[in-house]
């Protein structure tokens, strides 16, 4: 009863928010509408501009689309992508910059692939990614250790008829929450769960789309993320170029821990202070 009062100030701190969000998106999609109509297409360089905004845009005024989308349906679009996206890949990056800083064999691993693959008179280009094998199973490893997204928050499931799993009557129409952070630290499916080893996950091509059970980081079937390819080459990118383009250290006399904290997003606890150094002698390779 005492919500109606607000008595902590949440609903009018959420509103004010909101207010600002939804002014910030206004700006862009009325931005782009005018650059649209006064003909301006393409970006600074003059490419075709064909982002996400745009399309929806495109959409919008197609008389004969297959779905129809108004303003506030492609401002719940936008403000989806982007709770969606953002925390989740800056905390991941956090999170493997934390175990690599945290595990010095594995950093010297990651180094000499990215020496090899890259060379150190190059900057790293997307079609390196595949090559690199050994950080993408360090990225997996960080996956399975500190999910983002590990609790039922988003990954939960509503059974259209009653059915038994593991022994467990399952009801119609109740609410399954998975918990991600318990499957990837369950000893029946992992071999020293708690330890930090990347090597489990260079075998057996292990991969995000959800079927192998044990490891669920963008979760399974028909809600799994649709962000799996860009995250995921964003990730590598952002990790190799960090790597390959500077050394990093700790704060002098500074002990790395690598506890989590719940919320929405499962961030460290405690933020990662890095140090980074050049690491590429070529010092044109760092000009924009
Ligand atoms: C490290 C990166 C990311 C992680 C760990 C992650 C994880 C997840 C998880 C666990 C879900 C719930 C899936 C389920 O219920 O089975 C989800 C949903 C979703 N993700 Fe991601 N995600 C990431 C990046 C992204 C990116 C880059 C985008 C978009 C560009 C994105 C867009 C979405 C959307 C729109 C949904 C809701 C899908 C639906 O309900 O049908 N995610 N994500």
């Amino acid at each position: 009863m005492l919500s109606w009062f607000d008595l902590q100030g949440r609903q009018q701190d959420m509103q004010t928010r909101l207010e600002f969000v939804d002014r910030v998106l206004d700006n862009i999609i009325e931005g782009r509408i005018k650059e649209n109509s006064s003909g301006i297409k393409g970006d600074v360089e003059g490419h075709e501009r064909k982002d996400f905004l745009q399309i929806l845009l495109e959409l919008k005024d197609q008389k004969d689309a297959p779905t129809s989308f108004n303003i506030i349906q492609i401002k719940a679009l936008l403000m989806d992508i982007v709770v969606a996206a953002k925390d989740t890949t800056s905390t991941m990056v956090e999170w493997v910059m934390a175990e690599i800083l945290h595990n010095p064999d594995v950093m010297r691993k990651v180094e000499d692939e990215l020496t090899e693959v890259i060379g150190m008179k190059n900057i790293v280009e997307e079609y390196h990614l595949p090559k690199l094998t050994y950080l993408d199973a360090v990225i997996k490893e960080t996956f399975r250790l500190h999910p983002p997204l590990p609790l039922p928050l988003l990954v939960q499931r509503c059974p259209d008829k009653s059915c038994m799993v593991d022994g467990y009557n399952i009801p119609k129409g109740c609410i399954v929450y998975m918990n991600i952070w318990a499957i990837h630290r369950d000893p029946k499916n992992w071999t020293n769960p708690l330890e930090f080893k990347p090597e489990r996950f260079l075998s057996d091509n292990w991969d995000y789309n959800g079927n192998n059970l044990k490891f669920l980081p963008f979760g399974a079937g028909r809600r799994i993320c649709p962000g799996i390819p860009l995250g995921e080459k964003m990730l590598a990118y952002i990790l190799a170029s960090l790597f390959h383009s500077f050394e990093w250290r700790l704060p002098k006399d500074e002990e790395l821990e690598v506890s989590d904290e719940f919320g929405f997003v499962t961030k460290k606890k405690i933020p990662l202070i890095a140090i980074p150094s050049q690491r590429l002698s070529d010092a044109s390779l760092y000009m924009g």
